[in-house]
């Protein structure tokens, strides 16, 4: 499951593959419009290896909630500017497994409500013969009146503000 404080490394420093590479972190998401939750979401995970890679969902794949307004590629190319990012990915269209098998993590680092349940997704990735941890970031909380820490909650906003003008500008 989690990792120590080393992020999980062996006595004779390998990690958990037992190889001496770096100890690489997975994180995942939709991550359409940046917020300060999605950084500290990946500032957790990078914090549990040496490098971070980020899988960033294929909008066709966003089902369970709606979808993502800014285009694939943008929003990879958003995430990957981050300095906490060692490199992003698009997700792959149909198996989520191809770019986990690409990065061959030592530990996937869920969100702290992001919808996957841990040990489901560990029996997949043990079935899958993919060797890896699973182990869950912490949420942010509000460091401040009126942050905004969702996505969700921005693009309400904006449509409220929106709205609130069109009713109040003069015809
Ligand atoms: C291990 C793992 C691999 C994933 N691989 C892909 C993928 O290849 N393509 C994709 O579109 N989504 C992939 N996803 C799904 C999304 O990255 C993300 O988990 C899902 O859309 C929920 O994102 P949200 O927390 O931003 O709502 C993967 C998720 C996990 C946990
Ligand atoms: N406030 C937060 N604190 C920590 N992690 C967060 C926070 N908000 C989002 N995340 C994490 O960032 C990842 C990407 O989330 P996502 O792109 O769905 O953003 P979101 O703001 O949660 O979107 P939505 O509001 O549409 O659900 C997920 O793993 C999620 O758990």
């Amino acid at each position: 499951m989690s990792e120590g404080p080393d992020g999980g490394r062996r006595e004779d420093g390998s990690d958990a593959d037992g190889d001496d590479g770096p100890r690489i972190a997975l994180a995942q998401g939709t991550f359409d419009i940046l917020h300060p939750g999605h950084l500290h979401y990946l500032e957790d995970a990078a914090a549990r290896g040496d490098e971070l890679h980020v899988i960033v969902a294929r909008r066709d794949n966003v089902t369970h909630k709606p979808k993502p307004v800014c285009p694939d590629r943008q929003r990879r190319d958003m995430i990957a500017a981050l300095e906490v990012v060692d490199e992003a990915h698009l997700g792959h269209p149909e198996d989520f497994f191809v770019p986990v098998r690409d990065i061959d993590p030592d530990v996937i680092v869920l969100g702290f409500d992001q919808h996957h349940d841990e040990a489901a997704l560990a029996d997949a990735l043990a079935a899958a013969g993919i060797d890896a941890e699973v182990a869950r970031a912490t949420a942010r909380d509000p460091r401040y009146e009126g942050e905004l820490l969702s996505t969700g909650d921005i693009v309400d906003k904006l449509l409220r503000e929106r709205d609130r003008r069109s009713h109040s500008e003069p015809e």
